[in-house]
């Protein structure tokens, strides 16, 4: 056989075994040290099971309790401990549901599934999405810290590595989801190296939300109750001091957040409390249809829309100018003024499609005095859009909160809630079209995102709203200041 027909062997692939540092030590300094080993080997063993019983409290509880009974009085005690403790549990989900719901289902359930699907792939998924390291010979994994599962979601808690940041588990939400079996994956951060990974199993939004009854009590415009967050609290908006912004492509159900303020603004609109001032560029067929609500409607976007918009501009300027004179520094429900929201149903149609440029600088003018000068004195805007784009709303970032309903793309939920909500979990475009009225909204100064439904409020909603707000006592109607005011 010649030199050329050798065949090169394959290289050993194996990693040489390692042995731990101590057994190479000579054999009589191993007996002086081993008391120390020993004593290290039993503090990480304790440290183990403290570890694993604060993991999983009561399934080791029991199991420990029913196998000590076995052992200590016979088998048939166990079983008849097993029994009682059955018997107690289905008594409790039977009187107490709903504290049965919260503490014992929610506890059982989440050591179970932290046993079943965390503890059992959690470091192979993080070695293959890349997010653990290997250091020289060492594997380094992010750690599970805590994990709750709500039934309709599992909140993992998770230790970062150090060096490592949120982004890296952002860049692979959907391989997270996909390993532990969820339909999405979301990050919130907790503090620091710390993070929360939401993993969604099931929509609570899926289906419709019916208005509760025509609400009789006291209006409060700090908590306006408009539908339900996914946690299942209510979705609350905040008109004193704020403009909301509804971004949404069409259908996607912009208007039922509207009719749900005006929902739950209805007595303090019948009593006159609350005056709402109505554009609707659409020739009047959204807000035309409870029209007894608006002390002004307009259902255009020609003059006369203008005309409306610098009207509630010069009221809110005359307002300004009144507290300042009173020393006051905001509105209050004792000055005697009711309080004013005016409704633009679509933005764009005023500020930027309006073809005639006088009526269009005068209307961008006019709800930018209204928004920068607006919150002080008790005025606010609901304005909804469909395109989030800068070059069609400049001045988005005079509202403080933001709602994306369904959306074409991607990159708008970003231009609509500003950079890097897309990347915490707003996944507005993600939202199908069978679900209109779910939204992700955000509020200026709080980094929490919330998905949320609005009410659904029918046509028949609709007639009873328009005759509820028939039935008072009508709009106090204000006097318009002069239309220099405005152009100051
Ligand atoms: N919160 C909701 N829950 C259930 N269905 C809803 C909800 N909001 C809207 N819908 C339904 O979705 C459809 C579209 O709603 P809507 O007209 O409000 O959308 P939009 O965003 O205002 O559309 P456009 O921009 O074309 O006016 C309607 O059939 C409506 O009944």
């Amino acid at each position: 056989m010649s030199r050329k027909d050798w065949t090169a062997p394959a290289p050993l692939e194996i990693e040489r075994p390692r042995l731990p540092w101590w057994t190479m030590l000579p054999r009589k300094v191993l007996w002086v040290v081993s008391p120390i080993i020993a004593a290290w080997l039993l503090a990480v063993s304790v440290n183990q099971m403290v570890r694993r019983c604060y993991r999983y409290p009561v399934t080791i509880t029991t199991t420990a309790t029913l196998t000590g009974v076995g052992f200590w009085a016979g088998w048939w005690w166990s079983l008849a401990a097993a029994l009682t403790l059955a018997a107690g549990a289905g008594v409790w989900w039977w009187r107490w549901r709903e504290s049965f719901g919260r503490i014992a289902d929610r506890q059982v359930r989440s050591e179970w599934r932290r046993l079943r699907i965390y503890a059992l792939v959690w470091r192979r998924t993080m070695r293959i999405a890349g997010i653990a390291h290997r250091v020289g010979r060492t594997w380094h994994y992010p750690r599970v810290r805590r994990v709750r599962a709500d039934g309709w979601r599992d909140r993992v808690l998770v230790g970062l590595l150090h060096g490592q940041d949120p982004a890296a588990f952002e860049a692979h939400a959907g391989a997270l989801a996909h390993s532990f079996g969820a339909t999405s994956c979301r990050v919130r951060v907790a503090g620091p190296r710390r993070i929360w990974l939401d993993l969604i199993h099931r929509d609570t939004l899926a289906t419709p939300i019916a208005p509760p009854a025509l609400a009789a009590a006291a209006v409060d415009l700090r908590r306006l109750v408009v539908g339900m967050v996914e946690t299942g609290r209510e979705f609350v908006l905040r008109l004193l001091g704020n403009h909301i912004l509804v971004v949404g492509s069409t259908g996607a159900g912009k208007s039922s957040v509207m009719w749900s303020l005006l929902w739950a603004l209805a007595p303090a609109i019948r009593d006159g409390n609350v005056q709402v001032f109505g554009v609707d560029p659409k020739g009047g067929m959204e807000l035309g249809r409870a029209p007894h609500l608006f002390t002004r409607l307009v259902n255009d976007n020609g003059p006369d829309a203008v005309d409306l918009l610098e009207h509630v501009a010069a009221l809110t300027r005359q307002r300004a100018a009144m507290l300042r004179d009173a020393n006051a520094k905001a509105w209050t429900p004792e000055s005697g003024m009711p309080f004013l929201l005016l409704v633009v149903d679509e933005l764009a149609d005023v500020v930027a499609y309006q073809t005639d440029r006088n009526l269009k600088m005068r209307a961008n003018a006019a709800l930018q005095t209204i928004c920068s000068q607006g919150r002080a004195p008790g005025v606010a805007v609901l304005g909804q859009v469909q395109d989030p784009r800068k070059s069609v709303l400049d001045f988005r970032h005079l509202f403080p909160t933001k709602i994306a309903l369904r959306l074409d793309e991607a990159d708008q939920v970003d231009l609509a809630f500003g950079d890097g909500a897309r990347a915490r979990g707003a996944t507005a475009h993600e939202i199908p079209e069978t679900t209109p009225g779910v939204a992700w909204t955000i509020t200026d100064g709080r980094r929490q995102i919330d998905r949320v439904r609005a009410f659904h409020t029918d046509d028949a909603h609709l007639a009873q709203l328009d005759a509820y707000a028939q039935s008072g006592a009508g709009p106090r109607v204000l006097p318009v200041p002069a239309r220099p005011e405005v152009a100051a």
